[in-house]
């Protein structure tokens, strides 16, 4: 019997529970990593709910930014003294896990301290200023962000505008923001609660502009927690999502700060002002792939959590009928309703296999990195740009699926929707706007056609596909014989196509254009091109994975991946028909498939979204809450309501209430 059943439950979500066909038990072990992995889970979770500080006084949706900002203040606190009972360099496991217990679904005034500015310091620092400065900021004596976007640049790095002109008489660098776009802008924490950041600015010694470094600068004075002299910061004010956190604005006139404090693990300024520059221009490049490579897997659980309150408040929620007569169904019964639920949690589960694989990529990529190897780095760099955009953009997407198909109840900030909306979407946007890393896989894309176009390819496995010749048309009978070797095969088809398509055009197109005006012509078909290879890679990903799943496991997962596969084949029907690889009978054997797929879920739902074993505590949605009782929970949720405080409001004694009075008195 399934451990999510309990007594008290909504009857419908308890015979959902009973009516699923493989262990949930197993199934969580398989999704997290082990039993072991699902044994510290547990422990962790029971911690976390044993300590007081880590609970809301209230649903933190009824909290103004204030309130938010004190209570996120005051739960890091307690999050970060408690640190013991947790591996918390375990980013991509207990550490994710952990924060997202404690804080929920927003932002607090040390997530960019861990996040950004510690693995900045061990990756940018030479070994004195590690010594330094990471037990500083480790011990939390000081409290760091990452201050580089400003207002008028994000993407272009190369015209950032903030200056570290150094002065060898004093052996300083003087910061300075000579405009107002200059202004850093965004960085979390930076507003209020950060004491020191990471400024990247553009480096000037001897006169010559050597681009945008980074410099550790002390920004708030330690006892008063005033800015220091010259320096102006401030909160940006509130944002779609994360206003738990004082995303800031910072301007410098004019401030002095020590030659050692430019970060000189790679570039060096010696004190007579001589730079040198780093010995490999991609060095530099740790940090943002470990943040681009955890936000998969934080990315994927926004999503798979959008699912499982889609899923099981389709279970609960009754509505219309099918059979006349017979009675209202449960809304899941409804084939759209699937068609639009089951997606995302395919997607869900694609996209956890494929956070899996990238943390094992970094995880070797950095241990190499400290042989001085980079030789995997480009393959981490462009994988986990890829991924990053694809992922980010298919979960706001698909959160939004699951919130259309609650109805009115998925509007209410009850659902849960809104935050993990507001929270997830900003990963389409920060560590590299989501095109703009499209465009950059398109650079390995282009390389990888010319190679293979002039016969010198030596291509990555990532990319083997584009030298490879596939069939001319679809090997695809009925989708009962659709091998996954088959379905690979299309799916690299309509890829490489894609990729040569561009790089046709990108060839034309430099024939009278000069390469940059040429690349921006034919950017939209670059795009498309890496959509292409990273939702290849996540289908061969996932259907190796489940290839290698437990037999009692492997059927429904089977079902799962190949609606994932299914739903991307339906979704670009042109790719796959325009040139003849595939027929419209071959196409609609596809439909057949999905919606085959759709009625095999069906019954496992529940059981599969139980599987990623949401907490109700780490889960934060009356919708979605295990016990399935919805409709009492959101009568109590409401009574948080400021405007149930009392019965009149000063909106009605004030304007409403006269407004009535007097056409009463005119009748
Ligand atoms: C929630 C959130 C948190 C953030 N946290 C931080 C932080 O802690 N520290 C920090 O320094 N920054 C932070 N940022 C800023 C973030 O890194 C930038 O917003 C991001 O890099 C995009 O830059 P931009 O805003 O200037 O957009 P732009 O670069 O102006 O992009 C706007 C549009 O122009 C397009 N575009 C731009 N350049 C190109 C190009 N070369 N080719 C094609 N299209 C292009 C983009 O695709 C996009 O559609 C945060 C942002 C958000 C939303």
């Amino acid at each position: 019997m399934s451990r999510w059943i309990q007594d008290g439950d909504n009857v419908d979500i308890t015979n959902e529970r009973k009516k699923g066909t493989f262990d949930t038990e197993r199934m969580s072990a398989w999704i997290h990593g082990g039993p072991e992995v699902l044994k510290r889970r547990r422990e962790i979770l029971s911690f976390v709910k044993s300590i007081d500080d880590f609970k809301d006084p209230v649903p933190t949706e009824f909290m103004s930014r204030e309130e938010r900002i004190l209570n996120n203040a005051r739960k890091v606190v307690a999050m970060t003294d408690n640190t013991d009972q947790i591996d918390g360099s375990d980013f991509f496991g207990e550490g994710m896990y952990y924060q997202a217990l404690t804080m929920g679904r927003d932002l607090h005034a040390m997530s960019l301290h861990y996040v950004m500015f510690i693995p900045t310091l061990q990756g940018q620092t030479d070994d004195e200023q590690l010594d330094e400065w990471l037990t500083k900021a480790i011990s939390r004596a000081v409290v760091g962000t990452y201050a580089q976007t400003e207002l008028g640049h994000g993407t272009n790095l190369s015209k950032l505008e903030t200056t570290a002109t150094y002065d060898s008489a004093t052996e300083e660098f003087v910061l300075n923001s000579p405009t107002i776009t200059a202004a850093k802008w965004w960085p979390g924490g930076l507003g209020k609660s950060s004491n020191y950041a990471v400024v990247v600015a553009q480096l000037y010694t001897k006169g010559e502009c050597k681009g945008p470094h980074p410099f550790i600068v002390q920004l708030r004075d330690d006892e008063t927690h005033m800015p220091l002299k010259g320096i102006r910061l401030g909160d940006i004010g509130p944002k779609l999502g994360i206003n738990g956190n004082d995303n800031g604005f910072l301007l410098f006139d004019k401030v002095r700060i020590p030659r050692r404090a430019l970060l000189m693990r790679y570039a060096k300024v010696k004190p007579d002002g001589t730079y040198v520059a780093p010995a490999h221009s991609k060095l530099g490049y740790g940090t943002m792939v470990f943040v681009r490579s955890i936000m998969i897997k934080d990315q994927s659980t926004q999503l798979a959590a959008a699912a499982t309150i889609a899923t099981r408040y389709a279970s609960v929620r009754r509505q219309g009928e099918i059979s006349p007569g017979k009675g209202e169904v449960q809304i899941i019964d409804y084939q759209t309703q699937q068609f639009r639920v089951f997606p995302q949690m395919a997607r869900a589960f694609a996209f956890m296999a494929a956070a899996t694989e990238i943390r094992d990529l970094y995880m070797t990529v950095t241990e190499q990195l400290t042989h001085g190897n980079t030789e995997l780095l480009a393959e981490l760099h462009v994988l986990s740009s890829g991924l990053k955009s694809i992922v980010s953009w298919d979960t706001a997407q698909g959160i939004e699926q699951c919130r259309l198909a609650c109805g009115g109840h998925g509007y209410s900030q009850a659902s849960g929707f809104p935050e993990i909306y507001g929270y997830a979407v900003g990963g389409c946007t920060y560590e590299g706007e989501n095109l703009v890393m499209l465009l950059q896989v398109a650079r390995f894309l282009m390389r990888a056609a010319e190679g293979v176009r002039k016969g010198s390819a030596k291509l990555a496995d990532i990319g083997a596909y584009i030298g490879k010749t596939g069939p001319k048309t679809s090997r695809l009978t009925t989708h009962y014989h659709y091998t996954d070797a088959d379905l690979v095969a299309d799916l690299e088809h309509a890829a490489r196509k894609q990729v040569f398509r561009a790089y046709d055009r990108l060839k034309k197109a430099q024939e009278h254009l000069s390469p940059e005006v040429a690349w921006n012509s034919v950017s939209v078909e670059l795009a498309k091109a890496s959509r292409w290879h990273v939702r290849v890679y996540l289908v061969k990903n996932f259907l190796n994975k489940v290839a290698l799943a437990p037999q009692d496991l492997k059927f429904v997962l089977t079902d799962v991946a190949r609606l994932y596969a299914y739903d991307i084949i339906t979704s670009s029907i042109g790719a796959f028909l325009e040139d003849g690889y595939m027929s419209s009978n071959q196409m609609n054997e596809v439909k057949e498939g999905i919606y085959e797929c759709l009625a095999k879920i069906r019954p496992n739902a529940v059981a599969l979204v139980d599987s990623w074993d949401y907490d109700d505590k780490e889960l934060k949605s009356v919708l979605g809450r295990r016990d399935g009782n919805v409709y009492p929970a959101l009568l109590e949720w409401a009574q948080n309501s400021q405007l149930n405080r009392s019965d009149v409001l000063p909106s009605h004694t004030k304007y409403l209430g006269p407004m009535m009075k007097d056409a009463r008195s005119k009748l």
